[in-house]
């Protein structure tokens, strides 16, 4: 193992063929043998790593629509910055942000509504004049939250939670999108890190990325395993949300981004939030596993981060 600790042996993120199990225009829920093995992947790669690598169909009219967006990304981030400070919503970690000089990030709140979509292309492109944008917008937001409500289904079937709450639950999630921009490593080629360690408040979040590697997770042992690209491959990972609600069953997954190559990466991510409290189903709590957090209010959750320049863990939060 090298000074960054990174792993250069064997060890690999899990991967879980979904191609037969979703597409971009459908997604099956039947319990069909595909959908049981996939969930049993999925729920063991949660609780041992807080993630997997979600394999989609790779038939080239697919992976067109997954890859459209990084299309019109050098154009976006191209805008100024004080067109890019517009970006803002009421809600926190939803609109720009640029956290140091290497990296910087814009978002679409409520992009599952083609308008939300439109609202943020036209403060770049005024008049309409961002068709190219907008469509693959569009295209990617539909993919990956169909891949959201599909692993969440399955990790509700899983434990064993009955399907009402997953319903209710789905229907107050929150979706944010969020484009991110990382530089490059410099003319010598020196890695920099361009973003900490740290695990995501959300329930969920899925990441896709241009030709550039950057994302590592950490696994069990402290090494650092990188996310490999490939135009059809999405790491989903999990965040504090889901270790509540699992009552510490799934873990929120652990993950940087380092990077060293010297061309510009570009990642998309699905983030999801609940509109509500999140509270642990009495199926997951016995003798073995009593409870271990009061319910979170994720806006207040999310809130009482702002302005702190130390992290509040959720455990401090809501821990019981
Ligand atoms: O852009 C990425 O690949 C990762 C970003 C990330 O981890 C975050 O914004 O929380
Ligand atoms: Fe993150």
């Amino acid at each position: 193992m090298g000074v960054t600790g990174r792993n250069t042996q064997e060890a690999k993120i899990p991967v879980v063929d979904f191609s037969k199990i979703i597409n971009h225009t459908s997604s099956t829920t039947s319990s069909s043998s595909c959908w049981v093995e996939a969930r049993a992947q999925v729920c063991q790669a949660l609780e041992e790593y807080g993630c997997f690598v979600a394999t989609l169909s790779d038939a080239d009219a697919d992976a067109d629509e997954y890859n459209k967006i990084f299309g019109s990304l050098d154009e976006l981030f191209g805008f100024p910055k004080e067109i890019k400070l517009q970006n803002t919503y009421d809600k926190p970690f939803r609109g720009y942000h640029s956290p140091n000089d290497v990296h910087e990030g814009l978002g679409i709140d409520d992009p599952t509504n083609p308008q939300a979509i439109h609202n943020f292309a036209n403060l770049f492109w005024p008049n309409g004049n961002h068709p190219n944008f907008s469509e693959s917008a569009d295209g990617y937001a539909k993919v990956v939250v169909r891949l959201d409500e599909t692993v969440t289904r399955m990790i509700f079937e899983h434990y064993g939670v009955d399907n009402k709450w997953c319903e209710s639950h789905i229907g107050a999630t929150d979706y944010v999108l969020r484009l991110h921009k990382y530089d490059g490593a410099g003319a010598a080629g020196e890695e920099h890190m361009a973003l900490p360690e740290h695990t995501d408040m959300n329930l969920t979040t899925i990441i896709h990325q241009n030709h550039v590697n950057g994302l590592e997770v950490k696994i069990a042992n402290g090494e650092w395993v990188p996310f490999d690209v490939s135009p059809n491959s999405f790491i989903f990972m999990t965040g504090d949300g889901f270790q509540v609600w699992s009552n510490d069953r799934i873990k929120p997954c652990v993950h940087r981004v380092m990077m060293s190559d010297k061309e510009v990466r570009y990642s998309v991510l699905l983030s999801t939030f609940h509109s509500g409290t999140i509270s642990v189903p009495e199926e997951l709590i016995d003798d073995q596993h009593p409870l271990r957090y009061k319910p979170l209010n994720h806006l207040q959750y999310l809130a009482s981060q702002l302005g702190q320049n130390y992290r509040v863990c959720v455990n401090n939060f809501c821990g019981l």
